[in-house]
């Protein structure tokens, strides 16, 4: 579809009434109205069991605006278009009903029976609905029907084999959006760019040149009231097995020959392919977990871990994971690609770090100047930029070993922020683009990459490490990147 277009459809949310819809999807649909991106007649059906009427549903809608952004112009008639239907999605005579809402609502929007189906609930949910949605017929329309998946998909290879394959009786691969709402994010949809448009970074772009890469995702928030579902999950499979392991592959990736969603995919699923797998007795060397103890953030004393609400005071989930990943292929070789994300950080900061390596020789070594690593620094987030860390001459003392940072900030530059990640994934989704969704290759493939490290840890084959709430990490994190001769390098949530 052409981008010009302005895509309809009916989006039906089950889990209308929870977390994600309010805090994601409602915002980011009113936006998509607001910048005239999608059709003015759409319509979106919310599903959950509470028994909201059509106003109390709208209401919560228009909550939801009001406390994400400042002003909120037609949010009365963009209110108007979201219509209630409490039900159990387990109760499958609910589902003929909900057709014929469906189809009433087409006739009032004319959205050509165009219809996305956003499961906002817990996956255990979504083989029936998906089942349910094809056996009452809700699928058969004239119009396209497209299933939009949240994480987790699945707890490991065989939890996610099952539900793809329940998914996978209603819905055709290219009808399913599995949401990474990391490659929603402009600067990780940049990484692509950054790469394959700029001639002097192509050629520098292997082992020939690169020392390592270094992928941070730290968060200050802990796991708030998530414990229930982050006790069974935990850094690794929360955010290593989909968002970090994305943005490996799209560093990684050779150049497609094609902007294609078939050809970038084919080029990412390499990468995952190539990883080198770790037995369950290498995990130690290579991977470290730590959970966040008491400590301090903004003069805050904050709780441990196993201190939170619904978490086991024994846990042992990890909160935090760093990992070293070696790809074996013939641009990688040899290159170490170190991940680290944790929860109650010392920053909120997505960055990756490329180091290339040193010159031959230091040529000013006699007058005791050391020459720093060439750095390209892709700010995921809060700031959304690049940074390129050349050495140069100091201004006036003759210094030679100076780091110089060349800054490009998307924010400043632009003085606006851009689309918030689930805006452009919604619209993606409307325009039938399925690039920055995941492929169920992909999902298969880094569950097989992150199954035996979380096996190892089940059977304890590798320490917890506490770390201090407010800092970055535990100390073993470090000495994973010092035994290479490496450092982490400094993380900020600014540009320096
Ligand atoms: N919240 C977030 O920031 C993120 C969430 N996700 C994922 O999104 C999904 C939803 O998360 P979140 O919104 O936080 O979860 P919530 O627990 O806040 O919401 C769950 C929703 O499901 C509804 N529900 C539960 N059981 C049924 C049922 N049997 N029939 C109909 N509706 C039901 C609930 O409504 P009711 O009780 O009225 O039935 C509620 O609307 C999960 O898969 C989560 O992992 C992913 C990334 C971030
Ligand atoms: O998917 C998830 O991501 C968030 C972090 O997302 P970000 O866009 O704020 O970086 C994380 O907090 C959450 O635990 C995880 O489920």
């Amino acid at each position: 579809m052409n981008t010009k277009e302005h895509p309809k459809a009916i989006i039906v949310i089950f889990g209308a009434t929870g977390d994600l819809a309010k805090r994601k999807l409602f915002p980011s649909i009113y936006r998509l109205v607001q910048n005239n991106k999608i059709a003015k007649d759409f319509a979106v059906v919310g599903v959950a069991r509470r028994s909201w009427t059509n106003e109390e549903f709208r209401s919560n809608v228009k909550e939801s605006i009001q406390a994400s952004m400042k002003t909120h112009p037609e949010l009365d008639e963009f209110a108007s278009h979201f219509h209630y239907h409490p039900f159990d999605v387990t109760n499958p005579s609910s589902y003929l009903e909900l057709n014929g809402m469906l189809t009433d609502l087409d006739g009032i929007y004319h959205t050509s029976g165009n219809r996305i189906f956003y499961l906002a609930m817990a996956p255990e949910f979504f083989g029936t609905i998906a089942l349910n949605l094809k056996k009452e017929g809700l699928t058969a329309t004239d119009g396209w029907s497209r299933l939009v998946i949240e994480k987790p998909f699945g707890h490991d290879l065989p939890s996610a084999r099952k539900l793809n394959h329940e998914i996978r009786e209603a819905f055709t691969e290219d009808q399913i959006y599995r949401i990474d709402h990391y490659l929603g994010k402009e600067m990780v949809q940049n990484i692509e760019v950054i790469r394959f448009a700029n001639a002097i970074f192509e050629p520098l772009w292997n082992n020939r040149y690169i020392s390592n890469i270094q992928i941070t995702s730290s968060e200050v928030l802990g796991v708030e009231d998530r414990g229930r579902y982050y006790e069974n999950s935990g850094a690794l499979r929360d955010m290593v097995q989909n968002h970090m392991l994305q943005m490996v592959a799209l560093l990684a990736m050779e150049p497609p020959i094609k902007l294609t969603t078939d050809e970038i995919r084919s080029e990412k699923v390499k990468v995952l392919r190539a990883l080198r797998p770790l037995a369950e007795d290498e995990v130690a060397e290579n991977f470290i977990r730590g959970q966040y103890d008491l400590g301090t953030v903004s003069e805050k004393t904050l709780p441990s871990y196993r201190d939170e609400n619904n978490v086991d005071e024994l846990s042992m989930t990890e909160t935090y994971v760093a990992g070293k990943l070696l790809i074996d292929n013939f641009r990688w070789a040899g290159v170490p690609i170190y991940i680290r994300t944790g929860k109650r950080m010392s920053v909120k900061s997505t960055k990756i770090v490329v180091q290339f390596k040193d010159i031959p020789m230091n040529l000013y070594y006699n007058r005791k100047e050391t020459m720093h690593p060439n750095l390209l620094v892709i700010h995921i987030q809060p700031d959304e930029g690049v940074t390129l860390q050349l050495n140069a001459q100091k201004l006036g003392d003759g210094t030679y070993g100076k780091p110089i940072p060349l800054n490009h900030c998307n924010n400043s530059i632009d003085g606006i922020n851009t689309p918030e990640a689930y805006e452009k994934l919604i619209y993606d989704c409307m325009r039938g683009d399925a690039t920055n969704f995941t492929h169920w290759d992909e999902v298969a493939l880094s569950w097989s990459y992150v199954d035996p490290i979380s096996k190892a840890w089940e059977h304890e084959k590798a320490e917890l490490a506490k770390y201090p709430s407010g800092s970055m990490g535990p100390k073993e994190a470090d000495q994973l990147l010092e035994k290479d001769g490496a450092q982490w390098w400094p993380i900020s949530d600014h540009f320096e």
